[in-house]
């Protein structure tokens, strides 16, 4: 049961499915459904709940709701006939023990959604699919238009992204995707990614557009790479490390975890790029020189990857940021001691928590005098909103992708370390 997973015990969708026998042994078709009803189910949970809530006298354990949530996702948001959707659900249930007792009531509350859940579900709004810490925190950051927006996002799969190393245009050509960004190719795919033509070559990899701007607008504030010495902090899997290298810089990447850190190796074998790996935990190495460019893309509770990951808003609460705040405190004053005088340093987080994102770095200048701001140009390609770009912050939403089919949403932050004569001068 991987929504009960998810729901119960913080599972990710993607290895909870993995985990599962019954779905490893199915045909890769009835793999594919599988996977489609447990993210339809993340994707629509609020409308779900609110379906079934007035069909239960009391809330019934977690596995029968996990159940009954992915027959009313079948039902209602994916066109599956009624009579199958109860039939195979109430199979499941009796089949398994410890939800057996409850497969008379499973039968009779599906049979009831089967007849009106449709018009339930329509009343409603799509934004309740977010949980309420993130609606009422996200509503006062950016205002209600835009979570509205983003929950249509939500209820969508997304396109797919891609990084290339050279020629995004000619790319775009083969695989039938569109150029956005300037840089990215975004396709619509559904099936085997690593089947697609310049996948073995290592000619791309796959990498939201918004993910892709860290890497891209440190490039532009160190006016190129080509002889410079860049760290990427926090690294693995790579989709940055293997841009800074394609960007022509000397690029040593670190990682804390041994299994990540081996996805790493991978990614940069198959791309033919080269960076130096060094595993190590950044709360307590200090590498013994310092770097001109440094990328600190740091661990964050990823909220503003929703729509490839509708089981974040789910999996993760309120209380998990401030641990995690501490968290990018601490690596952020590592990072800092990675940057040669003169040097830059780029704090980045996938997360739409301003406890994550801007309050890190205010508390930082705050702490670390001989760091300011950069004043940020523009992203070649990309028309973002006045105001999200803010000196040397730069804030995006979902909801303001420049095809309007969204990105992820990501704070990046630019630093300056003040060389010696800077420090003369003052
Ligand atoms: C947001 S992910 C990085 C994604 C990566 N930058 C990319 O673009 O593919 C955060 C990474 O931080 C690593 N990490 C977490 N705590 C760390 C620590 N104390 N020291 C080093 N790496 C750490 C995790 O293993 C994880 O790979």
């Amino acid at each position: 049961m991987a929504v009960a997973d998810v729901m119960g015990r913080g599972f990710r969708l993607e290895s909870s499915l993995a985990k599962n026998p019954a779905i490893e042994g199915l045909d890769p078709r009835d793999r594919a459904f599988a996977r489609a009803i447990g993210a339809t189910t993340l994707r629509r949970l609020g409308q779900i709940d609110a379906v079934l809530a007035p069909l239960l006298k009391t809330p019934p354990p977690g596995r029968v709701q996990a159940y009954l949530q992915t027959a009313v996702a079948q039902m209602v948001f994916m066109d599956v006939a009624p009579h199958a959707a109860v039939g195979d659900t109430v199979t499941l249930v009796k089949a398994d023990e410890k939800s057996e007792p409850f497969s008379g009531l499973v039968n009779a509350v599906l049979r009831k959604v089967a007849e009106t859940g449709k018009a339930d579900a329509a009343k409603i709004p799509p934004i309740r699919n977010f949980p309420g810490w993130l609606r009422s925190e996200w509503t006062r950051l950016y205002g209600k238009a835009a979570v509205r927006r983003m929950a249509l996002l939500l209820a969508t799969s997304p396109p797919l992204d891609l990084s290339v190393k050279n020629d995004p245009d000619g790319w775009a050509k083969k695989l039938g995707g569109t150029v956005v960004g300037g840089k990215t190719v975004r396709l619509d795919v559904i099936g085997n990614v690593t089947a697609l033509e310049g996948f073995k070559e290592g000619e791309w990899w796959a990498q939201d557009i918004s993910a892709s701007l860290p890497a891209r607008v440190l490039e532009q504030a160190c006016g190129g790479f080509v002889g410079k010495r860049v760290a990427d902090l926090c690294a693995a899997p790579g989709g940055k490390t293997m841009q800074l290298c394609a960007m022509g810089g000397d690029v040593t990447a670190f990682d804390l975890s041994e299994a990540r850190t081996e996805r790493l190796k991978r990614n940069l074998d198959r791309t033919q790029l080269d960076a130096t790996i060094v595993m190590a935990d950044l709360t307590e190495y200090t590498p013994e020189k310092t770097f001109d460019a440094v990328l600190l893309d740091a661990p964050c509770s990823s909220t503003g990857t929703f729509r490839r990951h509708p089981d974040v808003i789910h999996n993760r609460r309120e209380r998990d940021i401030t641990p995690l705040t501490r968290l990018q405190d601490t690596l952020l004053k590592h990072a800092a001691k990675c940057v040669s005088p003169g040097g830059t340093l780029l704090y980045s987080v996938c997360s739409l928590q301003e406890r994550e994102a801007a309050d890190r770095v205010r508390k930082f200048l705050k702490a670390m005098p001989d760091f300011g701001l950069v004043k940020l140009a523009p992203i070649p390609g990309l028309d973002l909103p006045e105001g999200r770009i803010d000196g040397g912050m730069i804030r995006l939403l979902p909801s303001e992708s420049p095809d309007g089919r969204g990105m992820d949403g990501f704070f990046i932050a630019v630093l300056r370390r003040a060389d010696k004569t800077d420090a003369k001068e003052t």
